[in-house]
């Protein structure tokens, strides 16, 4: 038993594949690496970390082979790429690469914390869910940090998309994420779009090929170092991607 609960179990077999893309996260990564260790470690749960750094400028590659060498080889796996190639695509780079029968997936940049990570688990190893997402939108959830222009386009997008495509899941832009790793596979290889629009488009398609969804209430806390990836170029993708769904499921 990995908890103090006795109503849920995780069989000894199971291990987490936890996916970090990143892009100019030198500052950031150090910390959130830590803060999985100090979460995880002190846990049962076997686990892998799997940084997909996108030929970072800022060297982010460089501090991630420190931090392999401080923890480990077996906790600590690189799989870089050449350039910047977006995030989802990164994500599955990283599958390719994961060796747990789960996998979690969350930002580098700390705006996710690793706190939440066997909350994720628990529920869905007391629920068998497919998938479990973490979401902004229900409970104690909550935005920190972003601006009214931020906030408007999280709200935004995620009414429209629940009026158009009506996912049954509070939060559809989010991407702090469990899968259940053949799930993810699947789900991957029906999604179209790439992106940011990526993450909705996975909830899409789970619910279309009926798999089961939970939900964890998580605070997103903006970033303190660097910045956003999000563009204009993002949004247009977004709305594009939008219309395609709606057109076609
Ligand atoms: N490898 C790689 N990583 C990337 C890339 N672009 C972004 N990342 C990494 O992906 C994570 C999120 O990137 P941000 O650019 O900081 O995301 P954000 O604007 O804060 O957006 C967040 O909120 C959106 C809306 O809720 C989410 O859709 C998005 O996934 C993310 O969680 C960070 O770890 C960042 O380094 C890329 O092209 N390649």
């Amino acid at each position: 038993m990995a908890s103090s609960e006795m109503d849920f179990e995780i069989t000894k077999s199971d291990k987490y594949s936890i996916l970090l893309p990143t892009y100019n996260e030198k500052e950031n990564l150090p910390i959130i690496i830590w803060l999985i260790m100090k979460y995880l470690d002190s846990s049962e749960y076997d686990f892998e970390v799997i940084i997909i750094d996108d030929g970072s400028p800022d060297g982010t590659l460089d501090v991630a082979k420190q931090l392999q060498k401080i923890y480990g080889p077996t906790k600590i796996i690189l799989r870089p790429r050449e350039r910047k190639l977006g995030l989802g695509t990164a994500y599955i780079h990283g599958i390719k690469h994961a060796t747990g029968n789960f996998v979690i997936i969350m930002d580098a940049d700390l705006s996710h914390h690793p706190k939440f990570i066997p909350k994720f688990i628990e529920l869905q190893a007391k629920k068998d869910y497919d998938v479990v997402s973490g979401s902004r939108y229900i409970g104690d959830g909550g935005v920190y940090g972003w601006d009214f222009k931020r906030k408007l386009i999280s709200r935004g997008a995620n009414f429209v998309t629940q009026l158009l495509l009506r996912p049954g899941a509070s939060d559809l832009t989010g991407s702090f994420r469990l899968y259940k790793k053949d799930v993810l596979q699947k789900l991957i290889d029906s999604c179209v779009s790439k992106g940011y629009v990526f993450q909705m488009e996975m909830i899409i398609r789970a619910r279309q090929l009926k798999y089961t969804i939970g939900e964890v209430p998580i605070t997103f806390v903006d970033r303190v170092y660097g910045e956003s990836k999000l563009g204009g170029s993002e949004i247009v993708q977004f709305v594009k991607s939008l219309l395609y769904l709606f057109a076609t499921t």
